[in-house]
């Protein structure tokens, strides 16, 4: 329990957690895509603000430019150059009386988006200006524009090209009403009829008044925030970034959004994500970018062109797009829910199968050690006699280890050659599907043999036999008790030597042998002479001693074939086996005599007692075509008889 209880801790971890991760990863991408599905949408909007934006922009240009154009060819305006002196000192053309004049004044006046019109000659005197009222620049001393730029780029070029005074950071300012607006000058040469370059006209673009119209063309979407900048990161608007709100015309973007404006200025068209934001943008340059325009080329100076044109929007966040896709949140919490459930599930039944398990396994170790360990031999053998498992138990008795078995050894082989038959018939009947047993004598590897009792059956499989299954039991130690208590049977318990029933049991095998050998088979009988005054005069044990001393002296007389039994109380016989009955009468005599002349000593009430005792002795043949001794031994018991009854101590041979 110890260890299975933070296995079914660490199980339910992986089960909330693994479908989170797998929900998560699955769907993950899923969303994502629906992200950048809203980003492409974004982006689309983004763009769609922007190409709006930057016809705002084109069209206020170029309308600038045909407008310079339309003013340059004007037959009046070059025959002002042509027919007047160059306005000298303090003779300015605000205050020139003219038609011209009065239509030049009325053409800026109700068109806002130019802060002034100036007719210049070819040395840079200011001809004509309108409106009258506006004061000149306070740098142009005396109304001379030789070395401006923007006269300068125009006095070069042919007819109906363009020079554009660079914007941005070199963006010229003018007082209007109090107030410095910025402008961009654009300039254009005129030329009589005769192609003679006579002057250049000037047309300031007031600069508010055109991002004004960029803004209400590119606020379509109200969080749309626009982004001009000139190429050296100049600020170009009057409003600033959603990021950077007090950004105004001609500040350094570049170097207050760093980040951006490396992107910004490295690329001509794209988008970045800043913060919650996309700007999408793209470079402008109004040189090369007119359309609807009688201008031939368009020139500039400076490095303030490409101007770079932006709009950020704001872009969904995850909170955003989960909240809009409440159905896919449920569906996660509802996936998420099940797998949990089904990880939990798992969990504890893994963790169930997992004791379930053990517990076989525990089982499986427990029958083993049964196994192994049973008082009993087991083993198996394929139909082929061979060892395909046997226990430790048998392998110990028989001396041999497990790799010296299995697959290697035939059982047979360790069968004692007289028990294999019985060994073959019980394998046999295993192998036709009967149970089979036998008694055989196995034969260790030491040497010693072991009495066993071999009882088998067969596992079979579609009729096939496979193996069988037998069960050893040894009988060494049930012979031996069956000896043992044969032997007490057989035995005399007060002497030793063999009794009455053993003495019948052998008689039998004697007799054959004997007539197997052709030799003869005698019989003695010896019964001791007045025995009860013994026990009557020195007591019972005093009997059972002479009893014992006696057996001990007759035994000491005879050969080892010879078998001396008790055949009552004190009364012996004598088999002697290859003894004529000649040989068994002097055997007799020397038992007579011995005892005869043999003092036998004894205990009695404190003092040492010396026994003369003597025997009678009855001696026959045995009958070869006898089967039992009964014969023999009536006829033993005969002269026995009569040795006792005439006068004790004696042999009598009974034929
Ligand atoms: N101590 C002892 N006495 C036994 C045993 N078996 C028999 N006896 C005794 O042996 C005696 C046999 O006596 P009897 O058959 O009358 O013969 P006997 O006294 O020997 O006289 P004879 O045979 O005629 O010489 C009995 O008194 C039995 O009790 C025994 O195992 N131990």
């Amino acid at each position: 329990m110890r260890s299975t209880s933070p296995r079914l801790y660490l199980r339910l971890l992986l089960a909330a957690t693994l479908p989170l991760i797998l929900v998560t990863s699955t769907l993950f991408p899923v969303l994502d895509m629906h992200m950048e599905t809203r980003l492409d949408g974004v982006r689309d909007e983004a763009k769609g603000i922007l190409r709006v934006g930057e016809e705002a922009l084109v069209r206020e240009i170029n309308e600038t430019l045909n407008y310079a154009l339309a003013i340059a060819e004007m037959p009046t305006l070059q025959q002002r150059l042509e027919g007047n002196l160059p306005v000298g000192e303090g003779a300015v053309s605000s205050r020139d009386p003219t038609q011209l004049s009065v239509f030049l004044n009325a053409f800026i006046n109700h068109t806002p988006r130019y802060s002034k019109l100036v007719l210049i000659d070819n040395e840079g005197n200011e001809m004509l200006r309108a409106p009258q009222d506006t004061d000149a620049e306070p740098h142009l001393g005396r109304h001379n524009h030789a070395h401006t730029d923007y006269f300068k780029g125009a006095s070069k070029l042919f007819p109906r090209d363009i020079y554009l005074s660079p914007p941005g950071r070199n963006l010229q300012y003018e007082m209007a009403s109090g107030e410095a607006i910025p402008v961009v000058n654009v300039a254009t040469p005129i030329f009589n009829s005769q192609r003679e370059r006579k002057g250049v006209v000037l047309l300031s673009l007031n600069w508010q008044h055109l991002t004004q119209s960029l803004y209400q063309s590119m606020q379509v979407n109200p969080q749309a925030k626009v982004l001009l900048v000139d190429a050296q990161g100049g600020w170009l608007l009057t409003r600033g970034t959603h990021q950077l709100p007090d950004l105004s015309f001609g500040d350094d973007y570049a170097n207050a959004a760093p980040d951006p404006w490396s992107l910004l200025s490295g690329t001509l068209e794209g988008d970045i994500r800043l913060d919650d934001r996309m700007l999408y943008f793209q470079t402008e340059d109004v040189r090369t970018k007119f359309y609807n325009s009688l201008a031939g080329r368009i020139f500039s100076t400076g490095d303030t062109l490409p101007w770079v044109m932006g709009v950020t929007l704001p872009t969904p966040s995850w909170r955003s797009l989960l909240k809009e896709e409440t159905s896919v949140l449920w569906f996660l919490g509802l996936l998420y829910v099940t797998a949990v459930a089904f990880g939990v599930y798992w969990a504890f039944s893994s963790h169930q199968q997992h004791k379930l398990r053990q517990n076989a396994q525990q089982q499986a170790a427990e029958v083993r050690s049964l196994y192994e360990g049973a008082p009993c031999g087991y083993h198996s053998l394929n139909a082929d006699g061979i060892v395909i498992k046997m226990n430790r138990t048998e392998r110990r008795w028989l001396g041999f280890d497990a790799d010296e078995v299995v697959g290697q050894l035939r059982y047979r082989d360790v069968i004692s050659p007289d028990t294999q038959d019985a060994f073959d018939v019980a394998f046999a009947q295993v192998v036709a599907g009967q149970p089979g047993e036998a008694e055989c004598t196995l034969l260790t590897r030491h040497g010693d043999q072991r009495h066993v009792v071999i009882q088998a059956s067969g596992y079979r499989r579609h009729g096939r036999f496979i193996y069988s299954r037998a069960t050893v039991f040894d009988l060494t130690e049930r012979k031996q008790l069956e000896e043992k208590l044969l032997a007490q049977a057989m035995t005399d318990p007060l002497t030793g030597v063999f009794n009455r029933r053993y003495l019948q049991s052998q008689a039998t095998n004697e007799i054959s042998r004997g007539l197997r050998s052709n030799t003869p088979l005698s019989l003695i009988t010896i019964d001791i002479d007045h025995f009860k005054r013994i026990n009557d005069e020195y007591g019972h044990d005093a009997g059972d001693e002479v009893l014992k001393r006696l057996t001990t002296v007759v035994s000491g007389l005879l050969r080892q074939e010879d078998l001396l039994c008790r055949v009552g109380g004190e009364e012996f016989a004598i088999l002697l086996p290859n003894t004529a009955i000649s040989q068994a009468e002097q055997i007799a005599e020397r038992i007579r005599t011995t005892i005869d002349t043999h003092e036998v000593t004894i205990e009695h009430e404190g003092d040492h007692q010396t026994l003369h005792i003597t025997a009678s002795f009855g001696v026959t043949h045995v009958e070869l075509n006898e089967t039992t001794l009964k014969a023999a031994l009536k006829r033993a018991d005969k002269g026995l008889y009569e040795a006792k009854e005439t006068g004790r101590n004696r042999i009598v041979v009974s034929h």
